[in-house]
């Protein structure tokens, strides 16, 4: 702890090292200074360049270093450690007992097992919830655990009745958990992740999705330090409030966001909006307050009721990506347009398409067709569109997988083309 004579208050008490103000006591150096009448003045040192305030309280951010008048320095993650000193009281904040979590499983490499233990490659898919939970530290003071196995595939075959029973399971286990866990394959685990997003409003609740990128067998296996920070990080007050997140390889970040972006490294997932936080020695540090992604749409899913539209009987409407290259052949676009409800590209650069393929593409003048990108990162800006389209709709910072479900989601709700542009505009798309 501080010494005694700096009070430190938090500004908002639900929100771990939010800003905070400090305030140092030192009536010898008040009652020395003529023009300070209070007894109480903040000091902020920096260490190149020392400057003493007059204010009687200052806000600081957690990276900065407070001397008190000894000048002894504290770094303020001194502040947390009244947290982290107990293991509990990490996870029972505002809990009246141990924070309940659901895991469900689905798959993927952190359920599967290779051949010996250096194969990373040519693994199948074996292990249960159990066998995975056997692998990770005891977390009995952490939390209680109930699980359910959904499905268990490589994530490349979750098909849609598994992708929409992952919604089930979430939705309905949101009423009675504190927290969600949900194993997947890291492949179209970002797809799930946003989709959930979209179309789940998790209020206070921690979805937490974790998967890894060596199977259980391998030596340094990743899946049970991932699934135990996974459920660390779900089971946690701090994780309260922020949407769907993504649990792999230390980082936390935005279920939203995130993109698998190395086929092979345990590094595998990134993200240019920036990760939330990070897990080390047992510690979630979170950089930012709670925090949801801008602009997202959230749906409502009016799933196996009788409703009338043609999507009825559980099935989303079908959306195609098609990929932008050199000499593109505009001819792709009549082969897929009768089947699909909605095409989307990844275009070449921030849109850019061979005049052709856009000609083809406006022509269709119905059919919501979405300017994605191949580029890993950047956004396509409205202004890159082709200009005589009202069917082209701009992705924004979405990536053609996500773009995809976006417009899964829209022609689902039978939204106008007006309406999906405005959607995508929450990505500054549209
Ligand atoms: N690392 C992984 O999980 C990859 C695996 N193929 C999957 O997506 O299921």
């Amino acid at each position: 702890m501080p010494n005694d004579s700096i009070e430190i208050k938090t500004i908002c008490s639900d929100v771990e090292n939010s800003q905070f103000t400090l305030t140092v006591n030192n009536e010898e150096e008040n009652n020395s200074d003529d023009n300070i009448n209070s007894k109480t003045r903040t000091r902020i040192n920096n260490p190149i360049n020392s400057t003493i305030s007059s204010d009687s309280t200052l806000s600081s951010t957690s990276t900065s270093t407070i001397t008190n008048n000894n000048t002894s320095n504290i770094p303020t993650s001194q502040h947390s450690d009244t947290i982290s000193n107990n293991i509990r009281s990490r996870y029972i904040h505002n809990y009246h007992q141990l924070p309940r979590i659901k895991i469900l499983g689905t798959g993927g490499t952190i359920a599967s097992k290779g051949g010996s233990s250096s194969a990373t490659a040519g693994y199948h898919v074996d292990l249960t919830i159990q066998d995975m939970l056997d692998a990770i530290p005891d977390i009995s003071q952490i939390c209680e655990i109930e699980y359910e196995q959904l499905c268990n595939v490589d994530s490349k075959d979750i098909s849609e009745s598994q992708l929409l029973s992952i919604y089930n399971g979430i939705s309905s286990a949101l009423q009675k958990f504190d927290g969600i866990v949900i194993t997947h394959g890291t492949d179209t685990l970002s797809e799930t992740a946003f989709f959930i997003e979209s179309t789940i409003d998790s209020g206070d609740v921690p979805i937490v999705f974790v998967g890894s990128m060596r199977p259980s067998t391998s030596v340094s296996a990743d899946g049970p330090m991932n699934l135990y920070q996974a459920i660390c990080i779900a089971s946690s007050w701090k994780s309260k409030g922020r949407g769907v997140l993504v649990s792999l390889n230390d980082q936390i970040s935005a279920g939203y966001y995130i993109t698998k972006t190395n086929a092979n490294s345990l590094d595998s997932f990134n993200v240019r909006q920036g990760y939330l936080g990070n897990f080390v020695n047992n510690e979630i540090h979170y950089y930012y307050p709670p925090v949801k992604p801008q602009g997202v749409h959230k749906f409502k899913l009016k799933l196996n009721h009788d409703n009338k539209d043609k999507y009825n009987g559980n099935k989303l409407p079908l959306v195609c990506i098609l990929y932008g290259h050199q000499t593109m052949d505009p001819e792709i676009i009549d082969l897929v347009k009768d089947h699909y409800d909605g095409i989307v590209i990844a275009t070449m650069g921030a849109g850019s398409l061979p005049d052709e393929v856009n000609d083809k593409c406006v022509s269709l003048f119905n059919k919501p067709i979405v300017y994605s990108k191949r580029s890993m990162d950047g956004m396509i800006p409205i202004a890159n569109l082709p200009k005589n389209g009202n069917n082209v709709i701009a992705s924004g910072y979405l990536n053609p997988e996500k773009s995809r479900i976006l417009l899964q989601l829209c022609l689902l709700s039978n939204y106008s083309l007006d309406e999906i542009k405005c959607v995508f505009n929450g990505v500054y798309g549209g």
